[in-house]
């Protein structure tokens, strides 16, 4: 586990686009994990800068994200598949059929969670899989309890983490209860990981990661045992590590 500790969240943003960046450099072909929440949306700025500046391009690479709420169409505000449009597919020159994010409305949810893990299978796996971290230490929208087999798959989301999520929906209730996440296991497949954590609300978790036991109530702390990640995290993150 490598870790990188960087000033603020402005000085991960740059740390993690210049690392994904050179990755592009090096791999046109480049299939990428990609996440949601507020923590990389400094770095996805940063990468669109960098394409409009014509240092980067995106039109050979591919897209996997993590997870999708339930029942919320790819219209919805709050859906991922919004997000990431607005965030960066729109702003840069990946064909939209080279990107993949689970179907939140599929009529069978089993079906769409196996073909997600053919299609990431189809593509040679993930080369790089960006992550952030959930207040309980959540990756992706896999919550503790969740087995460190698990593929991808349809969750029950945690009350904390509804509540850690509702600022983005008009009240709680309107909070999906449910999501389609990439498995644990999906996400430790991926040839390397970058995950990005900023502020002190999360340094007690980021420390439990980095030097506590690998745990199943502590998702996160199953990236001790891959061979390539990387933990770009501000000073407030990494106030408890010691
Ligand atoms: N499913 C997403 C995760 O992929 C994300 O890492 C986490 C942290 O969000 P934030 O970056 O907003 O703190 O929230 C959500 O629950």
């Amino acid at each position: 586990m490598q870790i990188i500790k960087v000033k603020d969240y402005e000085e991960m943003s740059k740390k993690a686009s210049d690392i994904l960046s050179d990755k592009l450099k090096g791999k046109p072909k480049l299939v990428l994990g990609l996440a949601t929440g507020s923590t990389p949306e400094g770095l996805y700025k940063l990468l669109i800068e960098q394409y409009k500046n014509n240092e980067i391009s995106f039109k050979q690479a591919k897209t996997f994200n993590l997870d999708e709420y339930v029942g919320l169409d790819r219209q919805d505000s709050n859906s991922y598949y919004y997000y990431m449009n607005n965030q960066l597919f729109k702003h840069i020159d990946i064909p939209l059929e080279q990107t993949n994010i689970p179907n939140g409305i599929a009529t069978d949810s089993d079906k769409e969670c196996s073909d997600y893990e053919k299609l990431i299978k189809e593509q040679g796996g993930i080369d790089i899989q960006l992550l952030g971290m959930g207040l309980n230490g959540h990756i992706g929208f896999n919550e503790p309890g969740t087995p460190f087999t698990s593929r991808t798959h349809v969750v029950t989301l945690d009350e904390s983490t509804r509540q850690a999520n509702a600022r983005f929906f008009d009240s709680l209730d309107d909070v999906p209860t449910n999501a389609i996440t990439m498995g644990i296991e999906t996400i430790m497949d991926s040839k390397e990981i970058v995950m990005l954590v900023s502020g002190e609300a999360k340094a007690s978790t980021l420390q439990q990661v980095i030097q506590g036991e690998v745990t199943k109530d502590v998702p996160a702390t199953i990236l001790q045992r891959h061979p390539n990640v990387t933990i770009i995290a501000d000073e407030a993150a990494l106030s408890k590590v010691r």
